[in-house]
């Protein structure tokens, strides 16, 4: 089975500075990867590259930021997941009238997100926790193969996060999510990448892992 992405003892950063060094790592078909390190490491950094270079795979994201528009509603910010689907012209209509089909594509995933209902809602006046869901909810509408989350459940109480875990793991063969929540990372994850000082210092199946070896990564 060919993986997915391969890196090759890789040197990623933002311009001309490195954030992490000699990055070396596959990742295959079906694996779950929770991606683990104390704010600043490189997380994003290593996301941003995994999707720069994952080919002939569809990939959602769910961005840190959550990559939403304030003045746009629930449904349009929802849609925006499969804009790349249809051309301009079928967008447009959609944006200004979408059908009755369209309508219900976008609220089956935002009841899937605890959103039912609140698709004409302005994003702007969510609440934190809300606009993460449709950024999750704008994901999963878009489907795919894989899967990309920058803290993509950490404005959601616990429940809700394995919840929706649950929900991307039904959607999506592979995940890779920056995750703070330990437990949550040794629950759904089937392998753990943990990032410390400039580089991979843990890539193990979450079975070789417990929270002590865990917790090294922030010490
Ligand atoms: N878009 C960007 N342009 C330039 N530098 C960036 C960009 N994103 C991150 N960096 C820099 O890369 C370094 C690593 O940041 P990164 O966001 O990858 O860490 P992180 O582990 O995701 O952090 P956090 O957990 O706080 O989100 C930081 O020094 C940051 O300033």
């Amino acid at each position: 089975m060919a993986p997915l992405v391969s890196l090759a003892g890789e040197r990623l950063g933002w311009g001309d500075s490195a954030v992490l060094s000699d990055v070396s790592l596959e990742i295959d078909p079906g694996e779950r990867i929770a991606l683990l390190g104390r704010s600043g490491v490189g997380k994003s950094t290593l996301l941003t590259a995994l999707g720069q270079r994952i080919a002939g795979a569809r990939v959602a994201l769910v961005p840190q930021d959550h990559g939403l528009v304030d003045a746009l509603s629930v449904f349009h910010n929802t849609w925006m997941g499969r804009l790349d689907a249809a051309g301009t012209a079928r967008n447009l209509r959609i944006l200004l009238r979408p059908s009755a089909t369209e309508r219900a594509e976008v609220e089956t995933v935002l009841e899937q997100v605890g959103l039912a209902g609140l698709g004409r809602r302005r994003v702007g006046q969510l609440s934190g926790g809300q606009r993460q869901r449709v950024a999750l909810a704008r994901a999963l509408l878009r489907g795919g193969a894989v899967v990309l989350g920058d803290e993509p459940v950490s404005a959601l109480d616990p429940a809700q996060a394995a919840e929706l875990l649950g929900a991307l793991a039904g959607t999506f063969q592979t995940s890779v999510l920056a995750l703070h929540d330990l437990d949550l990372a040794l629950d759904t994850a089937t392998r753990i990448i943990g990032l410390k000082a400039g580089g991979v210092v843990l890539d193990a199946p979450v079975a070789e892992c417990d929270r002590a070896r865990l917790m090294e990564l922030y010490a």
